[in-house]
């Protein structure tokens, strides 16, 4: 499968270009012959989270609308990265995915919200997993600071998830944690992992480095510094492969870990 990538420069606020861009790259995306997009985190406000009483789309409407517009018409699965949303009155950081018929087939509200970056002053956590599929694909989607939580990334995995799209906004500072993170998120759950960051240089500093990490832990492709589309294949039949290899999912006991991780 082609998987195109969509490492956006978010403008602050700037909910207006942001859908114009994202837009723009999603087209560019199917021209080029990718049958799923994924686009990173908060891409509609970026993280003006003062200002998400004017700007965070009320129910999602703008969005979905967006989302499955595009997702018909252009015959592409979308992983709708997450974008500032509003319901009664309380605000989310929500991930919308829409397969290439055009429906929603999963919505997910980010559950780990990030204190260091004040989310949880301004949001509210979801309290629902994200496990859907895509055509055959089994996937599961999270969203930055989720990735912490390995507990998390393996509850979908448990669920069935053989890719887990993961889309951010992770700063330039911590970049190499965001490295070792998905790569070990990819190699414990012997599945794909996509992830998508934003890039920024001016408000914020994010600097891309999107991964797509197959499921022996082998880097497939690394973004840029920059804004870009990149254009990714990946095997979804190398998940059974490196499954069979190491059993890891017959060779847990559940059983000694419960209490002590809460499960
Ligand atoms: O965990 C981190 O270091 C970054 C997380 C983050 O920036 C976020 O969740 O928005």
């Amino acid at each position: 499968m082609k998987i195109g990538c969509i490492q956006l420069n978010v403008g602050f606020g700037k909910v207006e270009e942001n859908f114009e861009r994202a837009e723009q790259f999603i087209r560019e995306a199917a021209s080029k012959g990718a049958e799923l997009v994924v686009l990173p985190e908060m891409w509609n406000t970026g993280y003006a989270l003062e200002k998400l009483p004017e700007l965070a789309d009320e129910n999602g409407e703008r969005t979905k609308a967006f989302l499955q517009k595009l997702a018909s018409e252009l015959a592409i699965h979308i992983v709708g990265g997450s974008v500032a949303t509003k319901h009664d009155d309380k605000f989310y950081n929500t991930m919308y995915i829409v397969d290439k018929e055009g429906e929603l087939v999963s919505e997910y509200s980010k559950v780990h919200l990030f204190r260091l970056m004040n989310e949880d002053k301004f949001l509210e956590s979801g309290d629902q997993m994200n496990r859907f599929t895509l055509g055959d694909i089994e996937a599961g989607g999270v969203i930055c600071y989720d990735i912490r939580f390995p507990e998390w990334l393996r509850a979908h995995a448990l669920a069935g998830a053989k890719v887990l799209f993961v889309s951010a906004q992770w700063p330039t500072e911590r970049i190499d944690h965001w490295k070792t993170l998905l790569q070990a998120r990819a190699i414990e759950n012997q599945c794909y992992i996509v992830a998508v960051n934003r890039i920024s240089h001016k408000v914020q500093n994010f600097n891309g480095q999107s991964m797509v990490i197959e499921p022996w832990g082998e880097i497939v492709w690394t973004g840029t510094e920059d804004e870009e589309l990149a254009i990714v294949d990946v095997d979804f039949s190398k998940v059974d492969e490196v499954r069979g290899r190491i059993p890891v999912y017959d060779d847990r006991r559940p059983g000694l870990y419960a209490g002590v991780v809460g499960e």
